[in-house]
């Protein structure tokens, strides 16, 4: 499985905010859409383009838009985070949206909200969660998109644990993994360590 790590200083800078227990939720949510921005500018630098005749002030040029751009699918609540400023990079986006709330004693995941288009056979999709820690969550709505006819799934996290991204690449399903870091290990709780806490609650308060 390909997992690209987005180590760049700026990166880091929005991460530490993320991960500082002081930072308050406005700071938060600002250090996320910031680092989202540079998350999907990394996960489209090799998207096929599409080249259009254009009229500059001064000549004739040749200029380029993304020939097939992805479905953004924010994972609610922690991925409503990352949506806007995902949408903004790619105004020509579709969005769909699927719901999930993590049992705090099983880990498993709870789905609340499905609202995908019926076939995403040949279109590129870009699964947005902060937080990749088992992996259940993102197993479970990869498998979604898999049922609609997906095979070009990229994961943009803005943490990755090992354990989440073992278990991604032993389902087998077709993804990569974009994030900003691959952190130490999961807790007994299934926290991310170091990490940054609960991405949702960080941003919109405790459920
Ligand atoms: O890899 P996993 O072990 O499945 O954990 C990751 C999931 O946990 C968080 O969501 P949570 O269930 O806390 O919901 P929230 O976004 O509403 O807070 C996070 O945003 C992921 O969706
Ligand atoms: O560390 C973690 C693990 C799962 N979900 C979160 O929001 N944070
Ligand atoms: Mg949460």
């Amino acid at each position: 499985m390909d997992v690209l790590v987005v180590d760049h200083p700026l990166a880091k800078d929005r991460l530490s905010t993320m991960r500082d227990a002081r930072t308050d939720s406005a700071a938060f949510r600002a250090a996320l859409h910031e680092l989202t921005v540079m998350l999907i500018y990394e996960a489209t630098r090799e998207a096929p383009v599409r080249a259009e005749r254009i009229h500059t002030p001064v000549a004739r040029t040749q200029g380029y838009r993304l020939a097939n751009p992805p479905l953004l699918v924010p994972v609610l609540r922690a991925g409503l985070g990352m949506a806007d400023q995902a949408h903004k990079l790619i105004p020509d986006a579709q969005m769909g949206f699927v719901g999930l709330a993590r049992d705090e004693e099983t880990l498993q995941p709870t789905p609340y909200l499905e609202s995908l288009p019926e076939s995403l056979a040949s279109r590129p999709v870009f699964v947005l969660d902060p937080m990749l820690a088992t992996g259940g969550s993102m197993v479970y709505t990869i498998q979604l998109l898999a049922e609609r006819g997906a095979t070009d799934v990229t994961a943009i996290c803005a943490l990755a644990a090992p354990e989440g991204l073992k278990r991604l690449e032993e389902s087998g399903l077709p993804v990569r993994v974009v994030t900003a870091s691959v952190d130490e290990r999961l807790n007994d709780s299934g926290f991310i360590v170091p990490g940054l806490g609960d991405a949702g609650d960080r941003q919109y308060g405790p459920r």
